[in-house]
């Protein structure tokens, strides 16, 4: 029955201003959870695609991108999804046969059409870029390259994405989307950090691109551009026929043309210090010179015995008679006379720099080092590399040797990289699983997915937002607790009082 005195005390939980108080901070903590919970719901990710194909000299490849709709405007959020490499070679080589270019896209197209979620179709651009070889044959055959992008474009127009174009790429617009995929997916747009320079070897073109020291001395050489708020002052030059490919061309041609002897045997004698002792392969001099990149020359014979002798130095120095560096009419140059600043900085050497520097293991050595492996394996027997390599088609085997001195001359007495700068080229085919190439920076920029203003940012980042709502709940919680512990003991007080 005592107790039942108790039930008259004035208990302090019962004043309005304790329930109210109460019920405030359960609201609030109510609310905390709902908006944690809906902020941090696992949303389905909603992705949008974009297609690029690159069509160059010696092949076409079908990029599938891909980002989460709400953040196209982030630096870092387009990903590389699927690539997909057309059958056959560049959409050049149709100069005789342009339908056979739009057909030859079907494949990877079709490909494309089932990796894209059917209800994104409709609104995935496409956008087709050629390089170097449409370049080399429009300067030989004009109304051929138009019926070859005519094709193509017939051709991608059949399928249900949004198609938005197929076009040649200057060389400058070739060096400076190389440069921005590359700081893209470096992330380095919207920080204070360095850039990375953009090396990138083709069959047909080669692209050098870097934010230089000292000022622009020739206005072909000069872009700028505003990203993510800082102002960008680029140096890019496009060499049109010093891609690989080409540059072997023209080195063959020269040393066709400086041996008198070859004039007067059948098939013409080429010896060739870049190619493997023991190589010996028959070719037509069409195929040396069925380029722009050289001037015709008569030979007694339309047949070529190309023997390979395997002698690196005499290699590289037949390699920088390609080079003409007498001449220079700026403070600098490479070569050609083409006005170059100072190499700056960490530069990504990638396309076929990567390819031929990662097949020869050349990726990590010192200058020096490189050049003495590289001389042992141009001195390699033929028949030896071919029986270390069984799966590698016998053509692209053959050249490696040349490809790779030609590599260490364009970039040493070419771009003028030392033994001290060496280590600054980083040979690279992906940063964060997508290609390092032109066609990302190409998509973003028709896009418009790099802003030239910083984006709006959250007033916290992720995680410094799901550190403060733990923290605050947490805070919230000792507070009840405490008010809790301070009522009980005021009340135990109060009924001991009454006591
Ligand atoms: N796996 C690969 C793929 C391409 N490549 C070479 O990389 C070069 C790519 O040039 P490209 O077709 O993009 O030509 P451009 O139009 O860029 O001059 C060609 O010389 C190919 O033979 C390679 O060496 N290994
Ligand atoms: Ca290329």
């Amino acid at each position: 029955m005592d107790e039942q005195g108790e039930v008259k005390v004035k208990n302090p939980w019962h004043r309005p201003a304790f329930i109210f108080l109460a019920a405030f901070i359960i609201l609030g903590i109510v609310i905390m959870v709902a908006i944690s919970v809906v902020q941090n719901k696992p949303l389905p990710q909603k992705y949008k695609y974009g297609i690029v194909l690159d069509a160059g000299s010696s092949h076409t490849s079908v990029f599938i991108y891909e980002w989460p709709a709400e953040k196209e405007n982030n630096t870092g959020m387009v990903q590389q999804k699927h690539t997909c490499n057309v059958k056959g070679k560049g959409i050049s080589s149709y100069d005789a046969d342009p339908d056979g270019a739009g057909k030859s896209l079907q494949d990877c197209m079709v490909e494309a059409k089932q990796i894209i979620p059917a209800h994104r179709h409709t609104e995935t651009p496409v956008y087709l870029g050629a390089t170097a070889g449409m370049r080399l044959l429009k300067m030989k055959d004009e109304a051929a390259s138009e019926k070859v992008l005519t094709s193509v474009e017939h051709s991608l127009k059949t399928y249900p994405f949004s198609y938005q174009g197929a076009r040649i790429l200057s060389g400058q617009e070739e060096g400076a989307f190389g440069w921005i995929t590359v700081n893209y997916l470096s992330e380095n747009l919207n920080k204070p950090t360095g850039t990375l320079g953009a090396l990138d070897l083709g069959g047909a073109s080669t692209q050098i691109t870097f934010i230089p020291q000292q000022d622009i001395e020739s206005n072909d050489n000069s872009i700028d551009f505003r990203l993510y708020g800082n102002d960008y002052h680029l140096y890019t030059h496009s060499f049109l026929c010093y891609g690989k490919d080409q540059a072997l061309k023209i080195s063959m041609s020269k040393k066709l043309v400086s041996s008198h002897a070859a004039y007067k045997t059948d098939p013409i004698e080429l010896r060739d210090p870049c190619f493997h002792p023991g190589y010996n392969t028959t070719k037509t001099v069409q195929s040396v010179f069925n380029t722009p990149c050289i001037k015709a020359v008569n030979f007694s014979s339309g047949y070529i015995s190309h023997v390979g002798l395997g002698n690196w130095s005499q290699c590289q120095q037949s390699i920088r008679k390609v080079f003409n560096t007498s001449r220079c009419a700026y403070s600098k140059c490479s070569f050609n006379e083409v006005f170059q600043p100072s190499v700056d900085g960490q530069f990504g050497a990638f396309s076929a720099f990567f390819f031929v520097m990662n097949f020869l293991n050349l990726t990590s050595d010192s200058l020096a080092t490189t050049k003495q492996k590289l001389a042992t394996y141009c001195s390699t027997p033929w028949g030896k590399i071919v029986k270390n390599h069984p799966g590698t088609k016998e053509k692209y085997l053959s050249e490696y040797c040349f490809s790779g001195t030609y590599i260490l001359t364009l970039l040493e007495d070419g771009y003028n990289f030392t033994s001290e700068n060496w280590k600054d080229i980083h040979f690279i085919k992906k940063i964060r699983d997508s290609d390092a190439g032109w066609t990302l920076g190409y998509m973003l920029n028709l896009t418009n997915m790099i802003p030239a203003e910083a984006p709006d940012t959250p007033l916290m980042p992720y995680g410094g937002y799901v550190t403060f709502m733990i923290l605050f709940t947490l805070f919230i919680l000792v507070l009840l607790l405490l008010a809790y512990l301070y009522f009980r003991q005021s009340s135990r007080k109060a009924q001991k009082g009454i006591i």
